[in-house]
């Protein structure tokens, strides 16, 4: 092979790799690259020792005896799949139901724009998203209602990047990102006009609790509006696959054992709330909210070789594969209990808190 033709083949090879590497990738939202995946908070070097704890706590999500450790292994876990969520999903960390004609992205911020119009608040209020992720729900909803936006996660690399995203998009006068726990928030009693969660207090090993929390920190007369993960009426614990495909999602989803649809409104009720509305956003004329799992299985293998060549480079941590082998697989059960529809990641509550019911 004389020099030119090597030069070139050369070129082509380290051209194609660095396209393959650096471009592709981004599914949805430019902003975070494969060279770019770390493991959160943690250091390169101890991604893979913490995913093996993560592992070893959620294996069996039943069995979890011990409450209080939950919101740090949660923690644990966004570190471990926040640049992963971002890279292959964009920056909001939940599902919505596919509109025919419209783009993931727009079915994206349609499903939370329901979620503060529901809130029936004014622009200039101030409202609260518990569990914010890297806030792609807030910076939609503060632009589209002109709320101010308080989010708040248990995970101190999201509440960075969630900072970078909302200067970025010049939004930081509206929005304000808080690290600390959902159960024991650092706001006062009657604060917030208004209360959203989007696929968050489902990582709460008590209901309860974070519901009395938002009651606490809600005005009387404020609305909150929950999307919830639960099991539907179709599951069947007898159900040897039904059980399956649930302990998958807990496992690899950081959740310490998925309630059932019907003990949301209680616990609702429970608090204090009025319940204004409860329904299944998953059930038709909605379409599938798991196509766009379904539809990313290239992709996903892609991924995996991409994740594997840097991790032997050395560039992504080694635990890095590891966890998006999880995720992977995850991915499986999640479409699985969405075409049973024994599971709903869309199970909307609207409350509001009595006018009587200060804290
Ligand atoms: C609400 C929660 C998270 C919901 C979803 C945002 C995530 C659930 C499963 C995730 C993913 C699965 C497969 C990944 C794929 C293998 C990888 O190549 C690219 C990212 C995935 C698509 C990833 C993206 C986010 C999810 C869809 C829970 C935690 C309560
Ligand atoms: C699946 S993500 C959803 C994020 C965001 N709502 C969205 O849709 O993009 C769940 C979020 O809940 C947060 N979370 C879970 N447990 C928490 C806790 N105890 N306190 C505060 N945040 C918590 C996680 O840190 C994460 O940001």
């Amino acid at each position: 092979m004389d020099s030119l033709t090597l030069f070139c083949t050369a070129s082509l090879v380290f051209g194609g790799l660095f396209w393959f590497v650096c471009i592709l990738g981004p599914a949805e939202q430019k902003g975070k690259r494969a060279v770019d995946l770390c493991g959160g908070s943690i250091s390169a070097e101890k991604v893979q020792d913490n995913y093996q704890e993560y592992w070893s706590f959620f294996r069996q999500p039943k069995e979890i005896e011990t409450a209080e450790k939950v919101p740090a292994f949660v923690d644990t876990f966004y570190n471990l799949v926040t640049d992963i969520y971002e890279w292959g999903w964009g920056q909001s960390f939940h599902f919505s139901p596919s509109i025919p004609g419209k783009s993931h992205r727009d079915a994206t911020r349609i499903h939370e724009e329901m979620a503060v119009d529901l809130l029936n608040v004014k622009p200039g209020a101030k409202i609260l998203d518990a569990g914010c992720g890297v806030g792609g729900p807030m910076r939609a909803i503060a632009s589209h209602s002109g709320a101010n936006v308080v989010g708040i996660t248990i995970n101190q690399y999201q509440v960075n990047r969630a900072k970078t995203h909302n200067k970025k998009a010049g939004l930081d006068k509206l929005c304000e990102v808080v690290f600390g726990n959902f159960l024991q928030m650092p706001f006062k009693d009657n604060s917030f006009d208004g209360v959203y969660s989007i696929e968050a207090t489902c990582h709460a090993p008590k209901l309860e609790e974070v519901y009395a929390e938002i009651y606490r920190v809600l005005k009387p007369g404020g609305m909150y509006v929950s999307y919830e993960w639960v099991t539907t009426e179709l599951y069947k614990a007898e159900d040897p696959e039904h059980v399956e495909v649930i302990q998958g999602i807990e496992r690899g989803d950081a959740l310490p054992g998925l309630r059932s649809y019907n003990e949301i409104a209680s616990t609702a009720k429970k608090v204090g709330f009025e319940v204004v509305k409860e329904i299944d956003l998953a059930i038709p004329p909605a379409k599938p909210w798991w196509s766009r799992l379904k539809m990313g299985r290239i992709a996903y293998w892609r991924n995996h070789i991409l994740v594997m060549v840097l991790a032997r480079l050395g560039i992504a941590p080694k635990g890095v594969v590891d966890v998006h082998e999880m995720l992977f697989k995850t991915a499986d059960y999640l479409t699985r209990g969405g075409e049973t529809g024994i599971f709903t990641p869309m199970h909307m509550i609207v409350c509001r808190k009595p006018e009587s019911g200060g804290s």
